[in-house]
């Protein structure tokens, strides 16, 4: 039922036009990131039907890396240095471990990828001075290159996109759900995010109809809807929760946010709809559209500091669909500090009217103090 609380409007008309677009502010930005997250969509769901899961390396953090998360960061890379040349990246991937793999059939697999996704034919929206379409191949050292401008630190000031070629990678191997996730930092604060989500229904209300949405939201310019499939944009508005009618949005992976914190929470603020969990930041889209009232994202304790990749695209979506999003003492997530967002004091992420109720009771739960 929440779902018909959703406030949409279909505003097709008014992103499309290119004089309409040029006057708004970061909107070639916007146009060139949109392109690169649906052809990093299309090169991650041809990885995934065509995956064979013995391909997947495993790095020291455990996690699963996929040719797919090499060669959508490869694509995306060239994409914004083709328009961009002077923006730095921080992007999850290196190419450390490929770079002693000379001629090896991963590697060879993550180049053949990319050139395949660079090179795919135009389709509306695109530039050809983008340096995609056909003949837009590169070479290896080129792509892995391409890689490693993801290497760059952050830091408080300046312009810097972060790329998260394949977030929620568990769930991309479950065929679950995953998300394309790029954002544009200026000094520090989110002005650009898009979340390519190519196995989320386009309507939670039907979780059989077609699949495969972006999420996109500029700075003061609201929060929309795109399917993958198509170019109709939907505004998204948060709806008003209460905290009797709020459900939870939160990780899968219990070693990524500790669920028994959020079960105390949950209680606190009598919640009774069971939480509705889901991997990648399709959970800071799920819960632009009203899917959800809150996600949280609570620390397990085991010192892990999460990365900036990981909220950025997500957090400036909830914001412009008119949610909230700190940390679990009340503080804005502060993305100044370097790859990381520093000390791990979790992730609030909710609707206005109940977000202090929810602060309130996550402090209640943990013991730790609101930030004044
Ligand atoms: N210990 C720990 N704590 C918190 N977060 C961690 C931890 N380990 C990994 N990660 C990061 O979690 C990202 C995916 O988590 P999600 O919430 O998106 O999905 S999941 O349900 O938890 O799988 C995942 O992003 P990807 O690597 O892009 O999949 C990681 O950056
Ligand atoms: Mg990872
Ligand atoms: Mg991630
Ligand atoms: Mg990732």
């Amino acid at each position: 039922m929440y779902h018909r609380l959703r406030i949409q409007v279909i505003i097709s008309t008014l992103f499309r036009s290119s004089t309409t677009m040029s006057a708004r502010p970061f909107a070639p930005e916007r146009q060139l990131a949109l392109s690169a997250v649906r052809r990093a969509c299309a090169l991650t769901s041809s990885v995934f039907n065509k995956l064979v899961k013995n391909e997947t390396l495993t790095k020291g953090d455990k996690s699963p890396v996929t040719v797919g998360d090499y060669a959508a960061q490869a694509l995306i890379s060239v994409m914004l240095k083709n328009s961009f040349p002077a923006d730095p990246i921080v992007g999850e991937e290196d190419a450390a471990e490929l770079r002693v793999e000379e001629g090896s059939v991963l590697r060879e697999r993550i180049i053949a990828l990319a050139n395949e996704a660079l090179v795919a034919p135009l389709v509306e929206g695109d530039k050809a001075e983008w340096g995609i379409g056909p003949g837009q191949e590169k070479t290896s050292d080129e792509l892995l290159d391409a890689i490693d401008r993801g290497n760059h630190d952050g830091g408080r000031t300046g312009r810097m996109w972060t790329i998260d070629p394949i977030d929620g990678t568990k769930g991309f191997l479950r065929g679950e759900q995953y998300a394309v996730c790029v954002s544009l930092l200026v000094d520090a604060q989110v002005q650009l995010g898009i979340i390519g989500c190519p196995n989320l229904p386009v309507d939670a209300s039907k979780p059989d109809g077609e699949r495969g949405c972006i999420f996109v939201a500029v700075r003061g310019q609201g929060c929309q809807q795109i399917p993958l499939t198509g170019s109709t944009e939907t505004a998204l508005s948060m709806p008003a929760f209460t905290p009797s009618s709020l459900n939870f949005l939160e990780s899968v992976e219990a070693l990524h946010s500790s669920h028994s914190t959020t079960d105390t929470i949950s209680s606190i603020l009598g919640i009774t709809r069971p939480p509705l969990r889901m991997d990648s930041q399709a959970k800071y889209g799920c819960l632009a559209r009203g899917d959800g009232g809150l996600y949280l994202r609570m620390p397990t304790g085991v010192g892990y500091r999460e990365k900036i990749w990981d909220h950025a695209p997500g957090a400036i979506l909830v914001e412009e669909a008119g949610g909230i999003v700190t940390d679990s003492r009340g503080a804005p997530l502060d993305f100044g500090l370097g790859r990381t967002l520093g000390e791990n004091f979790g992730v609030v992420a909710a609707g206005k009217e109940v977000h202090s109720a929810v602060l309130d009771a996550v402090q209640q739960a943990t013991g730790t103090k609101a930030k004044a």
